[in-house]
Formats: C-alpha cells, structure tokens, sequence
C-alpha cells in the first residue's frame, strides 16, 4: 500500500487573492509529500479584520487558479459554517470524518507557524494534526520561535515526509522549497497604488480581479487594464 497516498493534507489560508507563492508552496509540498493539497479558503480568517474579496470570490480565485492541474483541489468545508473559522474546529470534524488514525497534516507558511501560541486552543492542535511549515522570507523558524512553541515542538520534528503517514498527528516537518516573495497584502497595494501586480497571480486570477473590480482594480490609480 503506498501509505503517503493516504495523508490528508490541508492548506488553509485566506487567499485574498491567491497568489504565485501560494501556489509554489502547494505545489512543492504535493511533490514532496507525494499527497493531494486541499487549499481550503477561511470563511471568516481569525485572525484578520473583514476581507478585501469575500467567500465565494476567494474560493472562486482559487478554483481559477488551480484550474485542472493534477493534486490540488479546493476544499470548501470552512465555507459551510459560521462564525470565525478555527482551525481546532475544522480539524474535530475532519478527524471525526477521517477517523483516529488517518495522517492529517496542516501546511503553513512560517509566519503563521510562529504566531501558532495566539490561535484558538493551539496546543490541542497537535493531537488532531502534523504541521509542515513552508519558509517564507523574513520568518526565520529557528530564530523566531517563542519560547512556549519551542517547547511544545520538543521530540516533534520529523527528519522526512515519509514519518508523516507513520503516525496520525503530532509531527512538524519543515519543507525546504525555494523562498517566495508574494505577499496577498503587497498585491492588493500594489493594485491600489497602480503598480505592476498581475504577474504575481495567475493569468486567469488577474482577469477575475480586474473583472470584478476588486481590491481598486480598474479605477484610475490601479493602471491600465
Ligand atoms: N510567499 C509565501 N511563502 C510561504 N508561505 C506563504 C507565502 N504566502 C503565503 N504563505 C502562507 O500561506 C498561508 C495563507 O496565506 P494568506 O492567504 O494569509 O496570504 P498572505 O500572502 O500571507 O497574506 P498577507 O499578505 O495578508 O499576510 C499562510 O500560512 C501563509 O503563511
Ligand atoms: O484557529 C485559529 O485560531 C487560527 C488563527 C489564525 C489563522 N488560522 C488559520 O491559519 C490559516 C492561515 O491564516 P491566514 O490568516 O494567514 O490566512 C487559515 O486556515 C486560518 O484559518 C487559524
């Protein structure tokens, strides 16, 4: 049985817009992992204000963004509730879903690795769930780490995929992809400031936000369309 085919990864974000660096970490991690990626938008992130683009455009972006390409999917379950959308939450039902021992595993980028101590019921997190933990620049893991994450992370650090479909949760992988830039928030200023943005986002995410007027797109400032 080829046991990696098994885990279930999740690649929650906002993803207001997707963009080019989302999608080289998915792709990078479907590679390494040898699993699917469910990037799965937050209905309602957290730990951020009001979004720029809601729900359905959000999700829609990002169905255009990955197109028919083979191991990513979009995985809707966080637009079917309400409220703030807790990871611990979404994991409870998947777990419920999936059963006691399918692996499962949370992919995030470093940032969000780092403020894990400030999300809701975090240290619960890693009985549901791994983490494999894409660098991102400007977020060094080592150096950054708050001390009761660096505590919690003691005996958790797995030396390669494979020990993620060795156990169900628990583990944290660091994936080694090469560093990118893309930030959502830089994109939507750049398209406030009319700034060059399009070849940060897909062919066809650009022609949705430009459609859809979001984020100051078509208006005088966000340059020619
Ligand atoms: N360039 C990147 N490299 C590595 N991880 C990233 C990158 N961009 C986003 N991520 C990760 O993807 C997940 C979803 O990110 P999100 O949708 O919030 O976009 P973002 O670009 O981080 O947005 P913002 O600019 O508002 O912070 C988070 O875990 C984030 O850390
Ligand atoms: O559960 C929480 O408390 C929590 C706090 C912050 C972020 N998250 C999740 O982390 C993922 C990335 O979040 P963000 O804000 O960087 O887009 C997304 O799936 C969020 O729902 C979850």
């Amino acid at each position: 049985m080829n046991r990696q085919a098994s885990l279930r990864l999740l690649y929650g974000g906002t993803f207001d817009p997707v963009h080019n660096g989302h999608l080289a970490v998915a792709r990078h991690a479907r590679d390494a992992l040898g699993a699917q990626v469910h990037l799965m938008p937050a209905a309602d992130p957290p730990h951020k204000g009001p979004t720029h683009a809601d729900a359905e455009q959000r999700a829609a972006m990002l169905a255009l963004a990955i197109g028919d390409e083979p191991g990513l999917l979009v995985d809707r379950r966080e637009l079917l509730r309400d409220g703030p959308s807790y990871t611990i939450d979404t994991l409870r039902a998947l777990r419920a879903e999936l059963g006691p021992q399918a692996p499962i595993a949370l992919l995030v980028g470093a940032d969000s690795f780092l403020g894990l101590p400030t999300w809701k019921s975090w240290r619960e997190l890693f009985g549901y769930a791994h983490f494999v933990v894409a660098e991102r620049p400007g977020n060094g893991i080592d150096s950054a780490l708050p001390a009761d994450l660096a505590q919690r992370l003691a005996g958790r650090w797995a030396g390669a995929a494979a020990a993620l479909s060795d156990a169900p949760s628990g583990k944290v992988l660091r994936l080694e992809q090469p560093l990118r830039p893309e930030s959502a928030s830089d994109i939507r200023r750049r398209i406030q400031a009319g700034e060059p943005w399009r070849d940060q986002v897909p062919f066809a995410v650009a022609a949705y936000i430009v459609q859809n007027r979001l984020y100051g797109a078509g208006t005088v400032t966000s340059g020619p369309l």
